[in-house]
């Protein structure tokens, strides 16, 4: 559990300028230095600190964003109007703006990770009103900052790198692992021909193998190929191209320009696009594992996604090596500046992750100006800037990965189909962004590891039938039936993210939420809780389907059936990772029963049939009788808190416009001018109103109710040893007493 006490920080007004009059400039030993003792400093090089403002004043997400910085004077050159800044004090030096690995050194983007470590505030982790949509990244607002930010920053690199979604330890990765050099036999990585540097990082990660993928796509990076790899979730992507990455560093001028201090000049290596921001950081993260454990000056990365300071990021790009981003923040950041542009389009590696999402949803327009962006120049002739179609060559490798990939993407992948040039629907767009990819090759190497099968091959499946009506008990009971058990739960819709989370929260069990319209930092702290605690659950929409490399999650639950076959295999493959065992159980009404087993079946197709299967699963039906009524009576408790919180923030936003337009608000008066509704939505309304007028006293019979009934013993007739207490008797199903325990019914027949 997070730390309670926290400490709030204040980032910069989002619309400010580096040199805005908000960043204060201040002299703290009232003397200001002569100017003999200064030096030139350039501003985002200048010892920045957020200030902090009284603690009853709340930041508003970061509204306030102030920086400070002492000791500088501001001096304009009468002539040209340049202001330069001068300074006694400490300068950041542009590395120390970035991460930085295995020299010791810390920085800025270290800072960010700091943020994510330790939340408290249980206030934002409901769904707030700011749009945070991962493929956007309209949203910068800085927020809250923890307990211990500086204490932290001067922590060892070992420990920052465990800071925030860092702290999720890969496996592998864990800190007892860290020293241990010697016992590892890496002769399976031979044939890679990789560095001393990065053989020894892998082996004190304690990754004795390549995996298939690692195998196969690094010696054709290596030697210059773009690649398009697909391999089934989990299989160590990341990795294949990260291992690359890390070898073109090591070999090329950027590492000579580090050593040699001269690193201003250089731009990055590589330029890796994700499609949301949680997988954005968790790149960063193995990447910082992967060159945090050599002893070599490893690359700066900067990561680049919304809902984080914009200006901060800005900064942190000025010297990267490697630049990790969403494409919406990318994008802004690009277009802030011609000196980012120009340095970005010298990348020798453009990686697109989760490639066939980011190529074909939500993320074109960006999509199209970066990849235009990229390949823009100066049209000689005209001395415009005009994008000069093919002409314009780069030099860099294209390497895009997934595990899934739809025909027709991968078709067209291979070259086998041609572009047709028409921008009107979704496959056109593809196509289109295809091009845009400008392959160095008319043919990049396709690298398919599991042709058959995109799915992980310790991973079981199952599908649970059940009225539509009934999903929530059936839910239930699943988690009861499987108690400690790290249980991720899918569904299609934010709003049911934000409905199931209570009700759970309401029967005992241990719920987090996460979905796009959380504000960034309640994303990420649900997945550092989910993370740390083995116990817990974690309710998400789609968002985290894609490439989240959580440790240790066992069983993933579809409370909504997936809309596509490649939602299906990216949810599943939140587990079974790495080799591991790990199962996937969908929750099916009746009408969805065909349509699922045949989604289901076309991602098998070409299995045999002992290969893959979909079992049919049954819960002992007397448990789950018995377990309606407390589910009941949590749906009510929820649904009543839910529609009172509706309520006060339509109410004030109804406020606010009536009281923009001058007129009286009256809320009993709205609602009975809505409350006639007929038709679709008015039941519900209707259902709300009643929700709304619940008093605090019924709520507290209802929770008193409750309490009994989870207290009570499941009693289905066979053995006293039941539910208790609203939990298991976990000791009990330790030792293998399941059966016994819910009456001699084995659970589900399908044991995770
Ligand atoms: N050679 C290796 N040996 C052992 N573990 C590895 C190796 N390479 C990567 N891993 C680990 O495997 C896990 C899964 O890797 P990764 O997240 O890259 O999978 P992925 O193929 O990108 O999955 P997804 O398709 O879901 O995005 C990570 O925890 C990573 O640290």
């Amino acid at each position: 559990m997070a730390p309670t006490s926290k400490k709030r920080k204040f980032s910069r007004d989002k619309s400010t300028p580096p040199t805005n009059a908000k960043r204060q400039k201040k002299h703290t030993n009232g003397t200001a230095p002569t100017s003999k003792q200064r030096r030139n400093a350039r501003v985002e090089d200048l010892a920045w600190r957020e200030i902090t403002i009284p603690g009853d004043l709340d930041d508003y997400e970061g509204i306030y964003g102030l920086e400070e910085v002492d000791d500088v004077e501001v001096v304009r050159d009468p002539g040209t109007n340049i202001v330069s800044y001068r300074t006694t004090g400490e300068v950041e030096e542009n590395e120390t703006s970035t991460t930085h690995f295995g020299h010791g050194r810390q920085d800025e983007e270290e800072g960010d990770a700091e943020e994510w470590n330790g939340f408290s505030s249980e206030n934002d982790t409901k769904g707030g009103a700011m749009d945070v949509d991962e493929k956007d990244g309209a949203d910068e607002w800085e927020t809250e900052e923890d307990t211990d930010e500086l204490e932290q920053s001067e922590r060892p690199q070992k420990d920052d790198r465990l800071q925030g979604l860092g702290e999720i330890p890969f496996a592998g990765l864990e800190e007892e692992n860290l020293d241990d050099e010697d016992g590892i036999d890496l002769s399976a990585w031979s044939n890679l021909e990789l560095s001393p540097e990065t053989l020894s990082s892998l082996s004190k990660l304690k990754f004795a193998t390549p995996t298939p993928i690692q195998s196969a796509a690094i010696p054709e990076i290596l030697a210059g190929h773009d690649v398009i790899g697909k391999a089934s979730t989990g299989s160590g992507k990341t990795l294949a191209f990260g291992i690359s990455i890390l070898e073109h560093y090591l070999a090329s001028s950027n590492a000579q320009a580090k050593s040699s201090r001269e690193k201003n000049a250089k731009s990055p290596v590589a330029l890796i696009l994700s499609p949301t921001r949680e997988l954005a950081l968790q790149i960063r993260d193995h990447l910082t594992a992967l060159c945090s454990q050599g002893r070599f000056d490893g690359p700066s990365i900067a990561t680049l996604t919304g809902g984080l300071s914009v200006h901060k990021q800005q900064r942190l790009l000025s010297n990267a090596d490697i630049v990790i981003g969403t494409p919406g923040r990318l994008w802004e950041i690009m277009s802030s500046g011609q000196g980012i542009m120009d340095r970005l389009k010298k990348i020798d590696f453009l990686v697109v992750d989760e490639a066939d999402r980011l190529l074909s949803q939500g993320h074109f327009k960006e999509l199209e100006e970066i990849l235009t962006a990229l390949d823009r120049e100066e049209d000689p002739e005209n001395g415009d800037k005009k994008y000069i179609k093919q002409a314009a060559k780069r030099n860099r490798q294209t390497l895009v990965f997934s595990a899934t990939f739809h025909k027709g993407l991968q078709q067209k992948l291979a070259g086998k189909s041609k572009y047709t040039g028409d921008l009107m629907d979704q496959k056109e767009s593809m196509e289109y962004l295809l091009k845009k990819l400008n392959f160095r090759s008319s043919k990049p190497k396709f690298i398919d590891v599991n042709p058959v099968s995109q799915m992980a091959t310790g991973l079981r499946e199952g599908i649970l039938e059940c009225a539509g009506t009934e999903k929530d008990l059936f839910l239930y009971t699943l988690l009861i039936m499987h108690p400690q058990t790290h249980t991720l739960i899918f569904t299609n819709s934010i709003s049911a993210v934000r409905r199931l989370t209570p009700l759970l929260a309401n029967l005992d069990l241990p719920a987090l939420p996460l979905h796009s319209q959380m504000p960034q930092k309640a994303r990420l702290r649900s997945i550092e809780r989910f993370t740390a605690s083995k116990s817990s659950i974690l309710v998400a929409t789609d968002v985290a389907a894609r490439g989240l490399d959580i440790p240790g999650v066992e069983l993933v639950l579809h409370y909504h059936v997936p809309r596509a076959a490649d939602a299906y295999v990216h949810r599943s493959g939140r587990t079974a990772r790495a080799g591991l065992q790990g199962s996937s159980v969908l929750l099916c009404s009746p009408e969805e029963v065909n349509g699922v087993r045949r989604l289901v079946a076309k991602i098998h197709a070409g299995q045999s049939s002992a290969g893959r299967s979909l079992t049919s699963l049954d819960a002992d039906h007397r448990v789950v009788a018995r377990l309606k009524p407390r589910v009941h009576l949590a749906k009510r408790i929820a649904d009543v808190a839910l529609a009172k919180e509706k309520k006060s923030s339509g109410d004030a936003w109804m406020r606010q416009a009536a009281e923009d337009l001058g007129v009286n608000y009256d809320s009993e008066e709205m609602d009975a001018a809505g409350g006639g509704q007929r038709g679709r939505g008015g039941g519900r309304k209707k259902k709300e109103r009643a929700d709304r007028e619940v008093t605090r006293d019924e709520v507290r019979a209802l929770r008193a109710e409750l309490r009994e009934l989870l207290a009570k013993r499941v009693n289905v007739g066979v053995s006293e040893r039941y539910l208790t207490g609203g939990g298991v008797d976990v000791d009990a199903l330790l030792r293998g007493e399941r059966g016994e325990f819910l009456g001699g019914v084995a659970p589900l027949g399908f044991d995770v």
